[in-house]
């Protein structure tokens, strides 16, 4: 297993674990200095409150008591001071928790779009990847509270140290050794604390995977799309049961934790109890024997609960910290690992339409290109050399797990870790901006999406900066046969799409494959790529569809991936793949004369025997 084990975690981890700080409070800086300000300043005053109201109180009951004067009015000084202060203090948190809480949510909403804004710059590699997909998980489920109680503990403890030392202050002149011994007692319990906090982080951590598989059957479980599935061969009972066991088995983790951390306490609190007892034993002692007045007794014993409770806190609070580190700690693991795609996130300027881009595609050409998938041995495409050029077709043909979708993952530059060359236009890929190239393309892939959106949206995704272009939108679903359809609905183009929403149209599965066509065909693309365009559509619809792609591609480039080798025959050129490699490349008719692969199985499913799929 990658990444922390239970063991590693000592002291020294810990401290490391405060280097994001510098990061953590420039974010909070840029986020709002204005209420990052104000919450400063309020809970410095908080951290004076307390010896506040020690005070003041023992102000009014040494009046009242007569301790101090015998004077009515300076009783009624004194307890309308006491008021007074209740109020502000009343008033400071009520204004602070408006303020903590305005912040707190602008802090979340900014580490949200951190994390997509991050996932939106990595590539197609890192999100088949277990490991991302982990720290991914981790990410989410702490940007929105980890840092920001960082900051609040910070907080907590600048305005604890502040109570601390002034309460302390006040019982320094009444008994030096109470203080030594309130503030020392913490600190003796601070090592079990931090071990259980540890050991919670590191369940927590090595939770990210089963969590995701937890997530995954309660996906199925909720969702439509499995759900026909999941009644048919019903695996209801049997995915809920696999989901029982793994949340049970978080329940008993946690029960563990939560066990060892009542039987810590337990020691602790009745030690701290006791250890109380006997210092307010002296105070009431000395009060009793007329040595201290009867409002030192009561401050100091509320001195005495106050300081233990503070240091207590305290060390809580660092123990706390310490834990929030090292999630923040995994947050920024994430937002700072090296994309596997070369891609930046760039800002899209949905303003100004593609079509005055003056760049255009005018071949492209692979030279020895062998690609194996991230994390596997076996290479998926080997040594392929073609080129194509615009004005030119291309079908590509070939068993399941040939490598014709790879094949088209490397066109449309998903992945960057390949051996040989891909050439643009004569250069080498690496050399361009591959937002740029990838502008020029149109694809619909194997497992397209289905936008639960309206069909504005599932189609204007092809060129934002044409979202609002009706005719243009039209235009494209003309192309694939979808336009009477859409002119037909009430509401048109804003028709929402699926069922997730209100008023969603469901549409078949070959409905949904041309509206992802007319997705593709409403770029202004240089090359358009169809990964198996027939798969749900009818004879009708397909004819329609290949007129469209053929008329589209005249002047520019078209690859096609099918098993319909009726289809394959009409473009320019035939690639046949197998296991990788080109077996065969050229016309169909040069194919046929060939008398190998493609011809055998071209009269294969001419037969009259064979129904075409
Ligand atoms: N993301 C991936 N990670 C690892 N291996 C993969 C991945 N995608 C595909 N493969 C492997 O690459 C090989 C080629 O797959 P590819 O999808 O390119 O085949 P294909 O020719 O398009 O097949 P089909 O006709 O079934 O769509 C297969 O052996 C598959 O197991």
């Amino acid at each position: 297993m990658y990444g922390p084990t239970e063991d590693l975690f000592t002291l020294k981890t810990v401290i490391q674990s405060f280097r994001n700080w510098p990061k953590i409070f420039r974010l909070f800086w840029t986020v709002q200095k204005g209420y990052f300000i104000t919450i400063v300043i309020l809970n410095i005053l908080q951290g004076l409150f307390p010896v506040g109201m020690l005070y003041v109180t023992q102000e009014l009951v040494n009046a009242v008591s007569g301790g101090v004067s015998q004077d009515g009015d300076t009783v009624l000084i004194s307890f309308l001071f006491f008021i007074s202060f209740i109020l502000v203090k009343q008033l400071v948190t009520l204004i602070q928790n408006y303020v903590e809480g305005l912040f707190q949510s602008l802090l979340s909403n900014r580490l949200r779009e951190m994390v997509l804004e991050k996932a939106n710059s990595m590539g197609l590699a890192d999100f088949e990847n277990a490991e991302v997909q982990d720290q991914l998980k981790r990410a989410q489920q702490e940007t929105s509270y980890r840092p920001y109680q960082i900051f609040e503990l910070v907080l907590s403890i600048v305005s604890g140290v502040i109570s601390l030392v002034s309460t302390s202050l006040f019982l320094i002149f009444w008994k030096w050794w109470v203080v030594f011994i309130l503030v020392l007692f913490p600190l003796i319990s601070f090592y079990s604390y931090l071990r259980l906090s540890q050991q919670e982080f590191y369940i927590r951590w090595s939770r990210a995977e089963r969590e995701r598989r937890g997530w995954y059957i309660s996906h199925l479980l909720t969702h439509d799309r499995a759900f026909k599935e999941v009644q048919i061969y019903k695996l209801g009972s049997y995915l809920i049961t696999q989901f029982r066991d793994m949340i049970t088995q978080f329940f008993y983790e946690d029960k563990k934790i939560a066990t060892t951390r009542l039987k810590t306490s337990l020691v602790f609190e009745s030690l701290t109890i006791a250890m109380i007892g006997f210092m307010s034993f002296i105070a009431i002692k000395a009060a009793f024997l007329k040595e201290i007045l009867l409002g030192n007794l009561v401050s100091y014993i509320q001195g005495i609960t106050l300081t233990q409770t503070t240091s207590q806190s305290l060390m809580h609070s660092l123990i706390g910290l310490s834990q929030h580190n090292m999630f923040v700690e995994q947050l920024f693991l994430f937002l700072e690992r090296d994309s596997s795609d070369p891609v930046k996130l760039q800002k899209v300027t949905i303003t100004t339409p593609q079509q005055n881009d003056p760049f255009v595609l005018e071949s492209i050409e692979f030279v020895n290109v062998s690609f194996t998938y991230p994390e596997t041995e076996r290479s998926v495409l080997q040594n392929l050399s073609f080129k194509i050029n615009k004005g030119e077709s291309l079908a590509i043909v070939g068993e399941n797990g040939s490598g014709k979708t790879t094949l088209v993952k490397l066109l449309t530059l998903l992945y960057k870790e390949y051996d040989g060359q891909i050439l643009i236009n004569g250069t080498d890929l690496n050399a361009f901006d591959l937002e740029q190239i990838r502008a020029k393309i149109g694809v619909v892939f194997q497992d397209f999406m289905q936008y639960e959106m309206p069909i504005r949206n599932n189609v204007g995704f092809g060129d934002l900066s044409l979202l609002r272009h009706d005719d243009k939108l039209y235009h494209a679903l003309e192309k694939s046969g979808m336009r009477s359809l859409a002119e037909g609905l009430e509401q048109g183009l804003d028709t929402q799409l699926g069922k997730w929403f209100t008023e969603g149209l469901q549409l078949s599965g070959g409905q949904w494959q041309r509206i992802a066509i007319a997705r593709a065909f409403f770029r202004n693309a240089d090359l358009y790529i169809l990964d198996e365009p027939s798969a749900a559509l009818d004879p009708v619809a397909e004819k329609e569809v290949f007129d469209a792609f053929n008329l589209l591609t005249k002047e520019r480039m078209g690859i096609f991936i099918s098993h319909r080798y009726s289809s394959a025959q009409y473009a320019d050129r035939i690639m046949v793949l197998d296991q990788g490699r080109i077996v065969e490349f050229g016309t169909h008719s040069e194919l046929i004369r060939l008398q190998q692969k493609y011809a055998s199985l071209y009269n294969l499913q001419a037969s009259p025997f064979v129904s075409q799929s």
